[in-house]
């Protein structure tokens, strides 16, 4: 690896911290309807995300929280207002930000390597095939995956397979990693075990990170800041909760601690206040 600028996973105390890393400043986003009309889901978003920040966004369904993830991954474009990842605009895909789903997105016909060698391939164009090979063991290694790297999709279970899909979006090394309810298709064991995992990587790498979850003890467990969202249509930010939990994190120490309880509380009769008034 020697002419290959990879770089190293650095603890956060080692890197400069960028408060202004990604900003979203009065973004709009409106659908146009097949009967003529527009839906406006977003209506006037403003939030500033630091370069090594756990961010988790909640709100009830249809509030515009996979459409913001969307937007900050380039697939989707603001109707008005603005999107800069370190000054750039937003206006499409790019590497320095890496999409995961809730649904694995995996192609079958690859085994568990192919399918991170495939994106580390389009990425890392100039790296040599062992440097390549390198870095798709590394990363399968970093989420316990190497003795099934050469297993299909289909023979590895729904944990594993979102994994490989983590492991796909870390081997490119991106800035941001934005995740649409990661862990939402897993058993709670399975869960737990992913959360302290990814948990683990981003305690030690230099990596923003916004999270979309409709588990108010996930958002606590991992998140930096917790984005609560107004319900849709014309949907903002209701409020914004800075969890206070040193990394790294303990569940079981958390759930011992009186503000744990004040934060999820507050949390929830955010959210029943909104269900309530939608009924
Ligand atoms: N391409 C589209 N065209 C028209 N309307 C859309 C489109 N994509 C999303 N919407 C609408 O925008 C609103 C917000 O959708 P979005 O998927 O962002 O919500 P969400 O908060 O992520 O919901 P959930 O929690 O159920 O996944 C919904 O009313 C949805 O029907």
């Amino acid at each position: 690896m020697a002419h290959f600028a990879y770089p190293e996973f650095n603890t956060k105390a080692n890197k400069m911290i960028s408060n202004d890393f990604l900003v979203i400043e009065n973004l709009v986003k409106a659908y146009a309807l097949p009967d003529g009309e527009k839906l406006v889901v977003l209506d006037g978003i403003n939030l500033n995300v630091r370069s090594d920040e756990y961010i988790s966004i909640i709100g009830h369904s249809g509030c515009g929280k996979s459409t913001l993830l969307k937007i900050v991954g380039g697939l989707e474009k603001a109707t008005s207002g603005l999107v800069t990842l370190e000054g750039k605009e937003i206006r499409k895909p790019g590497a320095e930000r890496m999409m995961v789903f809730q649904h694995y997105s995996l192609l079958p016909w690859l085994t568990v390597e192919e399918n991170v060698r495939l994106a580390v391939d389009e990425v890392y164009k100039k790296a040599s095939s062992k440097e390549k090979k390198q870095i798709v063991s590394e990363h399968l290694a970093m989420v316990n995956l190497t003795k099934a790297a050469r297993q299909y999709p289909d023979e590895i279970s729904g944990g594993m397979k979102q994994r490989v899909g983590i492991a796909r979006a870390l081997a490119i090394r991106p800035k941001m990693l934005l995740m649409d309810e990661p862990f939402g298709a897993l058993d709670a064991l399975t869960r737990g075990k992913l959360q302290r995992q990814v948990l683990e990587i981003c305690e030690h790498s230099r990596l923003a990170v916004m999270m979309i979850t409709h588990d108010v003890d996930e958002a606590i467990l991992m998140s930096d800041r917790i984005i609560l969202m107004k319900n849709g249509p014309n949907a903002n930010i209701g409020e914004i909760l800075e969890v206070p939990f040193a990394h790294p994190r303990d569940p079981h120490e958390l759930r011992e601690s009186k503000e744990y309880y004040d934060l999820r509380n507050h949390a929830l009769d955010f959210l029943d206040r909104y269900f309530t008034q939608d009924e």
